[in-house]
């Protein structure tokens, strides 16, 4: 064995994952891939270092020899006959990319987003949190731990808004061609806009509530099937450890959907933020540290979160979940979904001032919004 060979292999042991996976990481991060070990050795200290994987990959991966593998596309696809799952060929995703989201249930594009459409967004939110602007249907909301103080109209008293459909501006990240793009792989052409929010995660005031508990956004949602659907999450600014980036749990959009309640957060939760019950702080986390207009894309199964704010600036990113058109309203009596029907049930009652008469499934309805093709059944 060369020297080099010899390297990668402490080094692919101390990660406990096959090449073939850290090989396939590189395109996820739009790196290029290694051309040898030594290439992929001097890339560890960079974003492989941090990650601890599960020990069998999800999708059972052929062996791949350094010496011999070609690094074209074309190979990875022959040697992956197996169908997809999650993704599909728009030529957009390349065979790299869909592998990963395929095993992780994410994926990472940088710099996706320009500097100057994130300026924009970051002033209408600016506008709107001076209430220079009223729009119809937008919900603001205040973090829980600052509820009782002092009302000021500015961005210090907004954690998040949501449901933004009706902001032309806001809403513009919505149909960005580049995010539809990427998109379209995991929905298909008929594209509905169905969730939006702008978080604006606050410095945290000392309980810990600017956490958001690992949870499955799925829980919130009345439609099917699970695999039309995806999440658009952009990072508005750089998100870090320090400032409470995203936290997801690879491979668990392979699994189902859990039971969700409200976490035993002593300094207390906000509204509606349900977590995974019996949350196992063992699993293999991954920190999703990201610059300013970098994008993920992830799986409404997917297990995230994210941590304490603990710097003083407020860490912003927007986000919207698209479904395909296709995708068809179910009924959650007598699922875990339960609760939190019930929850969005009473806010509704209460907004819309049409008590009794709203179902759980029209309070997506009304909101959603076709962003390309066609719309069907949603
Ligand atoms: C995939 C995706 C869907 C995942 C998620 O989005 S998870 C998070 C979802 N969260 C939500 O949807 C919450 C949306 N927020 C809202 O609807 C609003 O901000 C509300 C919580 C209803 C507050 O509305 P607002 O107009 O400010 O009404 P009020 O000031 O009159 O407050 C009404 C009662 O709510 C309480 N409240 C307000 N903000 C929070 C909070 N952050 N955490 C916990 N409780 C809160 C407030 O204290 C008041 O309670 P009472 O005095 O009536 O007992
Ligand atoms: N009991 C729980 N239920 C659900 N989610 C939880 C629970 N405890 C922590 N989390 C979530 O786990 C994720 C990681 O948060 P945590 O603060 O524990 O670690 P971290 O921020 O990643 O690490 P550090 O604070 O050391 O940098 C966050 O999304 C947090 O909300
Ligand atoms: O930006 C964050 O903190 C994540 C929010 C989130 O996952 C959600 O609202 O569903
Ligand atoms: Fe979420
Ligand atoms: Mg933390």
């Amino acid at each position: 064995m060369s020297r080099a060979a010899e390297r990668l292999r402490l080094l692919t042991a101390q990660l406990d994952r096959p090449w073939a996976q850290i090989v396939s990481f590189y395109p996820a991060l739009n790196m290029r891939r290694p051309r040898c070990p030594t290439a992929a050795l001097r890339h560890a200290g960079a974003p492989l270092a941090g990650l601890k994987w599960r020990r069998e990959p999800l999708l059972e991966a052929p062996p791949v020899f350094l010496t011999s593998e070609p690094s074209s596309a074309a190979a990875l696809r022959s040697s992956f006959p197996r169908r997809f799952r999650y993704t599909s060929d728009t030529g957009v995703l390349s065979p790299e990319q869909r592998l990963f989201y395929e095993q992780n249930g994410f994926i990472l594009i940088k710099n996706l987003v320009s500097e100057e459409d994130i300026d924009r967004f970051r002033k209408e939110f600016e506008r709107l949190c001076r209430e220079e602007v009223k729009i119809p249907g937008l919900v603001m909301m205040r973090d829980v731990a600052i509820l009782k103080s002092e009302f000021v109209a500015d961005q210090k008293a907004v954690s998040k808004i949501q449901d933004f459909q009706e902001d032309p501006e806001l809403f513009r990240y919505c149909t960005l061609p580049q995010i539809l793009k990427y998109v379209e792989c995991f929905t298909g052409a008929n594209i509905m806009a169905m969730h939006t929010m702008l978080i604006n995660k606050p410095p945290d005031a000392g309980k810990k509530t600017s956490r958001h508990p690992m949870h499955q956004d799925l829980h919130y949602f009345p439609f099917r099937p699970v695999d039309k659907i995806v999440c658009a999450w952009t990072a508005m600014e750089k998100v870090n450890r320090e400032n409470g980036c995203l936290v997801v749990l690879p491979g668990t959009h392979t699994g189902t959907l859990q039971e969700h309640d409200y976490p035993e957060w002593e300094g207390g939760v906000n509204k509606m933020y349900h977590g995974v019950r019996n949350y196992d702080p063992q699993h293999p986390r991954v920190h999703l540290e990201m610059e300013k207009g970098d994008t993920v894309f992830f799986h409404p199964l997917l297990i995230h979160g994210s941590g304490m704010n603990q710097t003083q600036g407020f860490r912003k990113a927007i986000s919207c979940h698209y479904a395909s058109a296709d995708c068809y309203y179910i009924d959650v009596k007598g699922t875990t979904q339960e609760n939190i029907e019930k929850e969005v049930g009473e806010l509704a009652a209460r907004k819309y001032a049409v008590a009794g008469d709203l179902t759980f499934q029209d309070t997506w309805a009304f909101r959603g919004r076709l962003v390309q093709g066609e719309r069907i059944s949603l």
